[in-house]
């Protein structure tokens, strides 16, 4: 596998970055989750423009223009011959010294991975997730905004612990205020009285650019769509609730906290707009080789 990093292809074993880089001292930095498929890198330009909105908003200058970062992810594929894989990019802060001030660090950290990434069985997609809400809250907004996809994940790598020690795979978030906000890696629909729901970003969630494109591609269906707040009982009471996510892709929810939701297996509206997600997966964005 060969790596971008800093401006050149290292093999994996020589893809390393220093001790005194922000990005591992304090997770000073942002990143992103891409997907090829079938020879083209979905929704490239939006994941870019969330890159360069996450990097402002901490102020860290990434230091090449966005269509020269469109270039390093696209000749990343290139360079593993893959058409199918899953992208992560990487900007930290750069190497500095022990203090935290980022003046101190004169060059961002920039890396692309291009690899395979699996987070949920075949089987789960077939007949969907258990999740558990859980104690730990998604961050405050006025902390650190779930809207930076930053490298700052222990928010959500403790509600992944929180659930997993209670034998569920995956965990839902609740605001500061108790309304659902999102789970570790994706955001959440509920199907309720002929809507389909979405909490707003004003909620304090990412922006994911596959729940853009579900609600998109609703709109395009005719499906009723409200980005409004909702409790878990919404959720619970809910006909279908499913997860949206570049890892994930879409996958449904049976269960929450012990609740079955709807029939407790695949409905029709996660269906029908995964078809259409599949679909669109297929002929969006840039080609790799072309
Ligand atoms: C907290 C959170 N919420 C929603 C999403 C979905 O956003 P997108 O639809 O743009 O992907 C994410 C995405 N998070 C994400 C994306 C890709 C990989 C991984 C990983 O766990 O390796 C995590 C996320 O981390």
């Amino acid at each position: 596998m060969l790596i971008y990093l800093n401006g050149s292809f290292v093999a994996e074993e020589d893809a390393k970055v220093s001790v005194f880089d922000h990005g591992f001292l304090y997770g000073d930095g942002i990143f992103e989750g891409i997907r090829a498929y079938h020879g083209r890198v979905f929704k490239l330009e939006e994941h870019l423009k969330r890159l360069y909105e996450s990097a402002k908003s901490i102020n860290l200058t990434i230091g090449i223009a966005k269509e020269d970062m469109a270039e390093v992810v696209l000749e990343t594929l290139r360079k593993n011959d893959l058409k199918d894989a899953y992208i992560r990019l990487v900007v930290s802060r750069g190497k500095g010294d022990l203090g935290l001030d980022p003046n101190n660090c004169s060059k961002a950290t920039i890396i692309c991975i291009a690899a395979q990434i699996k987070l949920f069985e075949q089987t789960m997609y077939e007949q969907g997730l258990n999740v558990k809400t859980v104690a730990i809250r998604r961050n405050n907004p006025d902390s650190l905004n779930p809207r930076i996809k930053s490298l700052n994940y222990l928010n959500n790598v403790l509600a992944k612990i929180e659930c997993t020690q209670a034998g569920v795979i995956e965990a839902i978030m609740l605001t500061q205020d108790g309304y659902v906000a999102e789970g570790t890696a994706d955001n959440i629909f509920i199907y309720r009285n002929n809507v389909l729901l979405t909490p707003p970003l004003s909620a304090g969630i990412l922006e994911g650019i596959t729940r853009n494109t579900v609600i998109q591609l609703a709109q395009t269906l005719d499906i009723e769509v409200k980005e409004m707040l909702f409790t878990r009982h919404d959720m619970y009471t809910a006909d279908e609730c499913f997860l949206t996510g570049t890892a994930a892709e879409l996958i449904p929810v049976r269960n929450v906290d012990g609740r079955e939701i709807g029939l407790g297996k695949p409905g029709a509206i996660f269906k029908q707009l995964l078809k259409e997600f599949r679909t669109l997966t297929q002929v969006n964005g840039p080609e790799i080789f072309s």
